[in-house]
């Protein structure tokens, strides 16, 4: 049925099929023309781009890099930069789109975009980190732009890689640039409150989440899977409005305490640990994927995408499915998942307080004014919330999971502004 075709990977979730499964799901519901449907699912652009650079050994190594459009119907194009060995074209598209979905569930003016090298941070040295951002910058300079495709960062890149990014772009300009990229060191005119933004806004939709299903904070357990930016974010908000975090992972292994993890202490540990929770003593070393079947009332996924999935999905004991990460869960597991009753908030909409910082770092760029953390904190908290509610009241009203509820809700205003624009 679909124009861009997964391609089948033997054995393994293709993230684009699960975003397609449930985008012909609430396109079913929602009744959009064919023209719209076609409009909707087939990217803008889809950019690869080869990059050669010279490692610290002078190797010359050539790495992959994608940067796909998906849709500029509300505004510029928007999305992070992922740098991770598993990047692809397919997961990249994926992406893409989500940002779409995303940016219009919580009705910021931006249309979707992604971006990805194929690399592995962890084997690179800080100086080869740079070559490839500002390699990939160059290749990139006439898809980026303040009004035509912002990037962000992503999993394996944060504000270092965002500096280089805006700098590299802003000499090609002749002028400094900062609007071009949001995540930018505060120095930079990055914004405050965009580190923690993504964890922030994981937080407002899990205490959302919490209070229909009656669950009291103070009382209610977590397991948080990766301790990157938005699962340490994530695990330290939630500790701090009263949930005890019993396990939390990253790549090393899961971390569980059933008496609960100090949080504070285990991001220090982290830090002065190599960047890693190995060895994390305050808490006992259980196998990774052992963390998603625990015992607790809230499951945060925020590490990568398709760790739910048909196989451990009948483990799962949550109440609810908060997805820090995008795409952690398979479509394969919607139906059990729903069988189960488990409350997932989607992904399109509990990880979109980044997304709405970046916004609020793009607008004090543009105005060249810096705005209070306690401003940008009410207001990112204010459209996380509503943005709840849209989809909670659209869930019942289409008698649908809350991630069809999100997906009609962004199509219906992508849909609607195209009808109005007549066309982009
Ligand atoms: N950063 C942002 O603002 C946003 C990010 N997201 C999404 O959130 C997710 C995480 O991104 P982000 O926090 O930025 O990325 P980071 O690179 O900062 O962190 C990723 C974390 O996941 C861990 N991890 C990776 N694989 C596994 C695994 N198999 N089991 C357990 N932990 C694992 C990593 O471990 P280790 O530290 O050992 O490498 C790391 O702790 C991604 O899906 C991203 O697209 C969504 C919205 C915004
Ligand atoms: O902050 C941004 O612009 C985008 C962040 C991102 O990539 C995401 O929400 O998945």
């Amino acid at each position: 049925m679909s124009y861009i075709e997964p391609a089948p990977i033997k054995d393994k979730e293709n993230p684009l099929e699960s975003m397609m499964q449930r985008f012909d799901k609430a396109v079913d519901l929602l009744g959009i023309s064919e023209e719209m449907y076609h409009i909707l699912k087939v990217p803008r652009k889809q950019v690869i781009v080869g990059l050669p650079v010279t490692m610290d050994s002078g190797e010359i190594k050539t790495f992959e890099g994608y940067r796909v459009i998906h849709s500029t119907i509300l505004g510029p194009s928007k999305g992070g930069i992922r740098f991770d060995p598993d990047v692809n074209l397919d997961e990249v598209r994926a992406l893409a789109a989500w940002m779409t979905w995303k940016c219009a569930v919580v009705d910021i003016p931006y249309g979707g975009a992604k971006g990805g090298v194929a690399c592995n941070p962890r084997e690179m040295s800080a100086g080869e980190m740079e070559r490839l951002m500002r390699a990939y910058t160059t290749a990139l300079l006439d898809v980026f732009g303040p009004d035509q495709d912002i990037p962000a960062p992503d999993m394996g890149t944060g504000p270092r890689e965002m500096a280089w990014l805006m700098d590299e772009y802003s000499k090609s300009k002749g002028m400094t640039v900062p609007a071009v990229v949001t995540g930018k060191p505060l120095v930079l005119g990055g914004s405050l409150g965009r580190t923690e933004a993504t964890g922030r806004g994981v937080m407002v939709s899990a205490l959302a989440g919490m209070e229909k299903l009656r669950i009291n904070p103070y009382r209610a357990t977590a397991a948080v899977q990766g301790f990157g930016n938005v699962g340490s974010y994530a695990a330290l908000l939630l500790r701090e409005r009263g949930v005890a975090i019993h396990a939390i992972s990253d790549i090393s292994g899961a971390y569980y305490n059933d008496k609960g993890i100090d949080v504070a202490d285990a991001v220090a540990y982290r830090s002065s640990n190599n960047g890693s929770l190995e060895g994390y003593p305050g808490a006992e070393q259980i196998p990774g994927d052992d963390l998603l079947t625990l015992p607790v009332d809230v499951l945060v996924p925020a590490a990568k995408e398709d760790v739910i999935t048909r196989k451990n999905v009948s483990g799962i004991q949550a109440k609810m499915i908060v997805e820090g990460a995008n795409g952690p869960t398979s479509f394969k597991a919607d139906d059990i998942i729903n069988e189960k009753g488990i409350m997932v908030v989607p992904d399109i909409l509990a990880n979109a307080g980044g997304v709405t910082v970046s916004y609020f770092e793009w607008v004090q760029n543009r105005i060249g004014y810096k705005w209070t953390l306690e401003r940008i904190n009410r207001r990112t908290d204010r459209i996380m919330k509503d943005s709840f509610d849209k989809v909670y009241e659209t869930s019942l009203k289409y008698k649908v999971s809350l991630r069809i509820a999100a997906y009609i809700v962004a199509i219906d205003k992508v849909s609607s502004t195209y009808k109005y624009r007549g066309g982009f």
